[in-house]
Formats: structure tokens, sequence, C-alpha cells
């Protein structure tokens, strides 16, 4: 052992032994913090005399209670404090850190060594710190610099100079050095090597350690609202995404918390599947939500919605049933901009005529007619936006709700329902209406419920749906208004337009709206009703983003009125019908403008050997740019075999193979859900194998039959391609497809067919792969 190394131990154990004074001090901290909390929870109502007798009385107990509830407050908030320091610090106690920087700034003479992990450490005694968060401003010389003069900025943007004299990279293990790496160049060619060569366990990880300079400029950016991200597969784009949400969160620690960022993920599973990278660095998780749980938030009481892989399900299996190809136009056609613009337009012809209206209904009697609303919407207000019209149109039906609660209350018939009420909901009755009233329980006997209160609360009760109805703007008569818009709109250009209106109509009368529907329907009610904002969310990331349209841009932005916006993806990956033709983000710079717009493209791709990614990179047109990490493997293999039984037989030897390899995670990759069912029932036999379906809620590692467009985003030791055969991965259609599918392997890739294999393979040299 060398005295470098040594002394490197020597400093691991004695930053150590620091982490534990510090974590034995937080104990002595939590338990004080804990005895004073029972203490003000036990006192409370000693401290604080209630007496409203006068003003003066009721001011000095509001004054004392806010005095005690501050204490509370203040006692919880330093609790907090000191648990999550004490997580971190328990988090750092086997590896307290992973890089140093030996960094002298101009004009002084004495180098620093930087020491950098995932939160900072300081010897309080010392007024040292020891251990420097790796999102601090001094930390990204670390990421981004070489050898050599270079400079960072601090929050203010002073920009600070110096030499850059060393790069050292640590391995620790339980408190132990394993190794240090010069990484003057880039950081850890090694260490890298050794992460991305292991075995998956259950999770994706943090990448601090690792993070390579593009990756960083991602993590870092801050200089515009919308920041792209356009990178090939495995290129650590939502790793990076997760390390910026770490990043944002200490940046902006002041004023941001983790509830004030989202990230729209392709599926529940990948939600679990990424949940352990926030925690591994100390921070809570984000919000995580899809775009189809928002949906489902915003009309699923409205509307049966047609899930998005039910969509994609019916695309891969239906080729040959009737309707197929219109289907297809109608998806491309419903989230393409042209469609947006065109709903745009109608939107003002509405101004003119075509709102259409629900008749209002109380008690069985019509109010107010859809003609009525009709004529008055028309008549009245034309100069005004359209939903300040709605808005007014709201405000007078309201007053014609309070007239006709108040002949109600007189009329007759709610003379017969009082004649007719039971004896318990008069109890309750009375009892409600004695506490809205501000009488104690005590008190509620002495209070007598006329005739009158009786009619007012029953008349109010009945009214209460209608009342929220119309607040809600929901008398106008949305579905129509959304159906008329396709006899508005003749499409010239859409050779199957009139099957594509009478598809979507026969959908609706079944109170059903096919995925494609959903998000321009949600947007034309939007848009005749107002927007609904959420101004809370400061940030918002889109993963696997190059399946959404245009439509859901325009609506997470107009949703999201205060938030930055993070979009990463990839088109080689756009399996969905209306995102396949699309090539880049271009689209997206008008959302914010370009001036707002930054977009970063990465290249290198981590997650495969240099084999599987020299093999999937051929599989796409633009793939040669794609470059591989340095990571030897086997080349992948591409088998025929003559019958489905042969097939299987030859996937269970495999699994089996890969199993007793050491492989972790391993999966069956099939085309559809349909497939899924033919393989998972063949492959039975094979102990613990798992289904994943669209329900699937948890990311589970082992060995898994699962349909491709749910594989997205995750990843497998080993891959086995179920059956790419010519018949199967048929045309074009299906190339991003393949490739997305191809490129989840991390060490194996074997990609099988019964019969001819695919010809999307012709466009991989020979010698890219083995044939058996
Ligand atoms: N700098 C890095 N250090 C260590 N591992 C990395 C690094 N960058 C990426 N990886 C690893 O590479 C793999 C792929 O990363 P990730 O899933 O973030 O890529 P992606 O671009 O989102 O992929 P895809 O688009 O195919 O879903 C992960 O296992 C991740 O941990």
């Amino acid at each position: 052992m060398d005295a470098a190394f040594q002394r490197e131990q020597q400093r691991i154990t004695e930053v150590i032994q620091t982490i534990n004074n510090e974590l034995q001090q937080l104990v002595g901290e939590s338990s004080q913090l804990k005895n004073e909390r029972n203490n003000i929870q036990k006192y409370f109502w000693d401290e604080v005399k209630v007496n409203v007798e006068s003003f003066d009385d009721y001011l000095e107990t509001m004054i004392g209670l806010r005095q005690e509830t501050q204490a509370l407050a203040v006692n919880q908030s330093m609790h907090r404090h000191a648990n999550k320091k004490s997580s971190k610090l328990r988090k750092m106690k086997d590896n307290p850190y992973f890089g140093r920087i030996d960094f002298r700034e101009d004009r002084e003479k004495t180098t620093d060594e930087i020491y950098i992990g995932i939160a900072t450490l300081t010897d309080e005694a010392n007024d040292e710190i020891l251990i420097y968060d790796w999102r601090a401003p001094i930390s990204s010389i670390y990421y981004e610099s070489e050898i050599g003069p270079t400079y960072y900025r601090t929050p203010s943007h002073k920009k600070i100079t110096g030499q850059l004299e060393k790069k050292i990279q640590y391995m620790i293990r339980d408190g132990q050095l394993q190794t240090m790496f010069d990484a003057s160049v880039t950081i850890g060619d090694e260490v890298l090597q050794q992460v991305l060569g292991q075995s998956t366990d259950k999770k994706m990880h943090s990448i601090v350690a690792t993070i390579q300079q593009e990756q960083n400029k991602i993590i870092r950016h801050t200089g515009s609202r919308l920041l792209i991200v356009h990178g090939s597969a495995g290129s650590g784009k939502t790793s990076a995404a997760l390390q910026r949400v770490a990043y944002l969160l200490y940046k902006y620690r002041e004023s941001m918390t983790a509830d004030q960022i989202i990230l729209f993920s392709p599926n529940t599973m990948f939600n679990s599947y990424v949940s352990n990278v926030l925690p591994e660095l100390g921070e809570e998780n984000m919000q995580q939500v899809t775009f189809q749980d928002y949906l489902e938030h915003r009309l699923g009481d409205e509307m049966k919605l047609e899930n998005p892989y039910d969509q994609l399900e019916f695309i891969l299996t239906a080729k040959n049933q009737e309707g197929y190809g219109q289907r297809l136009q109608a998806i491309k056609y419903k989230a393409s901009p042209a469609y947006f613009e065109a709903m745009e337009r109608y939107f003002v012809s509405l101004s003119e005529e075509g709102m259409l209206f629900h008749d209002l209904n109380f008690n069985g009697e019509v109010i107010m007619t859809k003609e009525q609303l009709y004529n008055q919407f028309y008549s009245e207000n034309l100069g005004m936006k359209l939903h300040n019209r709605l808005d007014l149109l709201k405000e007078s039906i309201l007053k014609l709700l309070k007239e006709t609660e108040k002949k109600a209350i007189k009329s007759d018939w709610i003379l017969d329902e009082i004649e007719l009420i039971s004896d318990d909901r008069f109890t309750k009755i009375h009892k409600i209406m004695a506490k809205k009233k501000g009488y104690r329980p005590s008190e509620y006997d002495e209070y007598d419920l006329t005739h009158r209160d009786l009619a007012i609360y029953l008349v109010k009760r009945k009214m209460n749906k209608l009342r929220k109805k119309v607040n809600n703007v929901d008398f106008i008569d949305s579905k129509t208004i959304y159906r008329h818009l396709f006899d508005w709109l003749v499409q010239d250009n859409l050779t199957l337009w009139s099957e594509i209106r009478i598809d979507t109509f026969r959908k609706m009368d079944l109170d059903e709206l096919y995925y494609e529907d959903a998000t321009p329907f949600l947007f034309m009610q939007e848009l005749m009703k107002g927007f609904q904002t959420n101004r809370q969310i400061r940030h918002l990331l889109i993963d696997e983003a190059q399946d959404y349209s245009a439509f859901q841009f325009e609506f997470l932005k107009r949703l999201f009125p205060a938030a930055n916006m993070t979009v990463l993806g990839d088109f080689n990956q756009a399996i969905f019908a209306h995102a396949k033709d699309t090539n880049d983000f271009m689209s997206l710079t008008s959302l914010y403008g370009e001036d707002e717009t930054a977009v970063v493209n990465i290249q290198r791709s981590y997650r495969s050997t240099k084999e599987i990614i020299e093999f999937t990179k051929s599989i796409v047109p633009n793939g040669e740019s794609i470059v591989s990490f340095n990571r030897a493997g086997s080349r992948p293999v591409v088998t025929t075999h003559t019958s489905k039984k042969a097939l299987h037989d030859a996937l269970s030897k495999q699994i089996h193979d890969f199993q007793n390899h050491g492989y972790q995670s391993i999966a069956v990759i099939c085309l559809s859900d349909e497939e899924c069912v033919e393989a998972y029932e063949a492959l039975s036999n094979i102990p613990n194998i798992k289904r994943v379906k669209q329900s699937t809620s948890e990311y589970e590692v082992g060995t898994v039959v699962i349909p491709s467009y749910l594989s997205k985003g995750i990843e497998f030791d080993a891959v086995i391609v179920y059956n790419a055969s010519t018949e199967v991965y048929a045309d074009d259609s299906l190339r991003k497809t393949f490739y997305t599918v191809c490129t989840r392997a991390m060490h194996a890739l074997q990609i099988h067919s019964v019969g001819s294999v695919t010809p999307l393979l012709e466009a991989v040299p020979e010698n890219r792969y083995e044939m058996n």
C-alpha cells in the first residue's frame, strides 16, 4: 500500500468518525426536540386560556393560540430538518465521497483539495468543509473541466478562475478505500466499466459519481424555460432528468420543494423503477404521474377513456381487421398540429355560432331550455371573449336559480315533501340547521326548526347538483360541440374522413372516447371554459417525450403556467402510431419561443455493451452517429426455428443458461400483449417467470415476459426477442419498435424467429451479429 493510498484511507476514517459524531449529536437533538414537542402538546391548553368574553380576552386567547402553534411548527420543522440530515449522513457513512479536485484559485498560493460526495459535511470545530455537495458550484469543475485553467460561477454569477491541478475518483466500500483513479480526462472510464458491467439489481440507481460532461449540462441547465434533450437509447436521459431534479432541489432549496416538481412518465411500473434514485441522494421524490392519469382525473367521470396501450395493442394486432387503415389515419391526424390549428379555428367560429347547451332541469321541470340559453348567449356581450361570455351567462343562470329557489320554498310540492319527511331525517336536519345557526351541541334542543327552515334546507339540497353543474359551466354540451367539429371540418386531404367521423361518433355514442380524442376533447373544453391552471408547480419533466402530441405539449404548457419544462426523448423509439413519422422536437420551439428554448443532443450510449450498440444502431436510419461506450461483450445472436415448439424449447434452455450465468433480470420481449399470453403459457415451466401487463405497477427483478411498449424506459441484463420473424416484424412501421426492444439489453441480446427473420435486419451489417 503506497503512502498516498494510506493517507487517503486515514482521511476516510477520520471523516467517518466526524459523520458518526454528528449522527450521535443529531440523535440527541432529535430526542430533545421530541421531548419539547410532547411538552408543548401536553401543556397546550394550560398555556392557552380560552376566554372570549370581551374583545381583549378574545385577542389574548388568539395570541396565546398562535404562539403555541408557532412553537409547535418550529419544533416540527427542526425535527424534519434533523431527520433529513441524519438520513443523508447515514447514507454517507460507508461511502462518504467519490471524487476530489485539486483547485488553485488565481492569485492564491495554496491549492484546495475539494472532496465531493452526495452532501456537504463540515467540521464545525475547525471551520473546514470536509465534503462538498456534488451540486455545489465548485463541484461543477469535477464534471466539466480538464486539467489546466478553468473556472466556476458562484450563485451570484461571479466567475472564479483558477487551475485544476488534479482530478481523482475513489471507490470506497464499507469505509474502506478499494481503489482510486486519476480521472483527469473523463470521469471514471474504469469506474463506469465496473458500474455498467454489473448485473442489475431491482431498480435504477443514482449516477452522481460518474456523471459525464454532456449529461452534466442537462443536469445543471438553468438558462431557459424549456430544455429539450434528444438522446439515443441508453444515453442517460432518465438518469440525467432525475439528477436534475436533485440539482434543482439544491439550487433552489430556499424556494422549491419536491412536491413542486412533476415527472410525467410512460407508465406506473416505470414510476416504481425510478423511485429509488432521489432517496439514494437523500432527496424526496418528486410527484410522478402519467398523462393518462391526468386525463382520467379530468374526464373519467364523464366518459370511459381508452388507454394509450390499448390503442397500441390494437395497432399491433388488428392489421387484418376492417377499419384498421382508417383508425391509423385518425390517430395520426388527431395528434397533428393541423388538427390543433383546425380546432383553434373552430373555436373562433364558436363566437358567432355553434355553442350548444343542455336544458336546465330542476325538480323534473325545465327551467331554461337549450334554445333559450343559445339565444341569450348569442344576443349578449358579443364583443367579449367566449369564456367571459360564458361566465356572464353563468352568473345570469345562478340568479335564475336563486329566484327558482325562492319560488320553490313557497310552492305546494315542497309542502308535500315536508309532510312526508321521516322522523330520522327530521332529527338529522334539525341538528344540521342548529349547527349552521351557531348553536352548540348542548343547545341543539333549544333550536326550533321552523317550517320555513325545513323548506329552505330541502330546496337547497335539491338545487345543489344543478348549482354545481352551472358553477362548473357543465351546462354546455361539449360532447355535441366536439361532434360538430367533425361536420365543420371537411377534410379534403384525409381520404377516410367520413369513416373516421362515423367511427368517432360510434365510440362517443357508448359514452367512450378513443385515446386520440381524449386530449383534443379536453383541450376544446378548456378553450371554451378557460384553462384550469396549477401555479404551484415550478418544474415539469417529460420523459419519453417523443410519444406526446403537439396537443399534449400545448396543454401542459397552459396547465402549468409557472413551470419550466425539461423534455427528454428519442425519436428512434417513437412507437406510438401518431409519433412515428416525426423525427425531431422542432415544433416544440414555438411553445416558448426560440429565446426561451435550449436543445441538447446526446449520442453516447451507456446501457449496452459495445457489440449490442453496434448492432442496434444499424437498425435505425440515422443510427451511425450513436457512439458506444467501450464495454465489451458478445455479439447479439439471431436464431431461426422451424416451429413454435422448437422456439419454446430453445427459449427455455436459453433462459436457463442466462440464469446460470448469473443474470438477475431477463426479459422475453414480445411485440404485443396477445403474443405475451402465448409466450407466457409456453414458458410457464420456468420457475417464478412473470408476465408484465398494463396493470403491473411494481417493477420486479427476475425473469419476465413483457410486451414491447411496456419495456420502454427500462432495461434488463439479458433480452430475448420472442419472435422477430418476417410475419411479426413485417415492415418498416415496426422498425422503431424493434430498435426499442433490442436496446433494452445491457449485457446479452438474443433474437429468435419462427421462419424467416424480419427484413428489418437487412439494414444491419452481417458482421454485427451471429446467425444460427
Ligand atoms: N454517467 C453514467 N454513469 C453511470 N451509469 C450511467 C451513466 N449514464 C447512464 N448510465 C446508465 O445507463 C443506463 C441507461 O440510462 P437511462 O435509462 O437513463 O437512459 P435513457 O437515455 O433514458 O434510455 P432510454 O431512452 O433507452 O430509455 C442506466 O443503467 C444508467 O444507470
